[in-house]
């Protein structure tokens, strides 16, 4: 009557910190990250038959995500995510695809008295570095990087203008204006064969996320605005060129919008247009621009 036609398990919200000791230098590095590890592969009767002969208990694959931690680098968190899925479908014969999803959280070095802190850090900034992996039995590891949560803003440099109009359009069009947006970029690297092609590529990706982040940001605060859909492309377009072992570079922008009041009802006070100096930050509803770019090729769907 009944049919299970999906099905996946593991740990979620594995909490992990490593600190690096270098005795000789007298530093420390720590780096916090949180896992999510989902499995797939002969698994059905655990479902349809009570057969718990077939599970890999969810607490084997959070021992097993603390001991692998001892043993390999956790970041970069792509390599990290690599050594994990690796791990599960070489280990278990009938599990045939890992997801591991890795969140690397923010610890910055602190500098005390124009110095770096040899062993003490701040949190400066919410964003946070992504990795979504999936590791699969006779295909290899695909891998999609990511930053979320890099909330920034820009209080001129923006316009938005010459945009469609009809009945329904109540919006002015405006040649300045505050942009705003938490940024979510993912980048997706080529299939990797397996571990080693992993490893022998680990320093890319270090040097990929800070370019993203770099490009982002410098292209936010340069680029004279036309909307959001076209310094979002430029991103891409530059990430890109940047990156040749990445295939695609996708944006997810929320514009969080900041009006301008009208405050002439009190003694004619001017805080519109030019004059407009105090606003209100809206909180929602929000634009929501997303795209995804790929290097020139047969015809996308779009
Ligand atoms: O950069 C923008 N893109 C839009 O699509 C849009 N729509 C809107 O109301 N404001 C903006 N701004």
């Amino acid at each position: 009557m009944s049919q299970l036609s999906y099905a996946r398990y593991g740990k979620d919200n594995i909490r992990l910190f490593k600190v690096e000791k270098d005795e000789k230098a007298g530093t420390q590095t720590v780096v916090e990250s949180t896992v999510c590890i989902l499995l797939e592969g002969d698994i059905e009767t655990s479902y349809t038959e009570a057969d718990n002969s077939v599970i890999v208990a969810t607490d084997t694959q959070k021992q097993t995500c603390y001991i692998l931690a001892k043993q390999n680098p956790i970041t970069p968190p792509e390599l990290f995510a690599s050594v994990v899925g690796d791990h599960f479908i070489k280990t278990y014969p009938h599990i045939h695809a890992a997801h591991v999803k890795v969140i690397q959280h923010k610890w910055t070095r602190m500098t005390i008295d124009g110095k770096p802190h040899p062993h003490s850090f701040l949190r400066d900034g919410e964003d946070i570095r992504v990795v979504e992996s999936v590791t699969r039995e006779n295909v290899g590891i695909s891998i999609r990087s990511k930053i979320e949560k890099l909330l920034v803003l820009k209080s001129t440099g923006s316009a938005f203008y010459g945009f469609h109009r009809d009945e329904y359009t109540q919006l002015k069009e405006t040649w300045d204006r505050i942009l705003s947006t938490e940024v979510e970029a993912g980048w997706a690297w080529k299939t990797f064969s397996g571990l080693e092609e992993v490893k022998s590529v680990a320093s890319k990706f270090d040097l990929a996320f800070n370019a993203v982040k770099e490009i982002t940001l410098k292209t936010f605060a340069l680029d004279n605005s036309a909307s959001v859909q076209a310094t979002m492309y430029k991103m891409c377009d530059q990430i890109l060129a940047a990156v040749p072992l990445v295939e695609a570079v996708d944006y997810a922008l929320p514009n969080k919008h900041y009006f301008e009041i009208d405050l002439s009802w009190h003694k004619g006070l001017k805080n519109t247009g030019k004059d407009a100096t105090v606003f209100a930050p809206q909180s929602n509803p929000n634009g929501l621009i997303q795209c995804t770019v790929t290097r020139k090729g047969p015809k996308s769907k779009l």
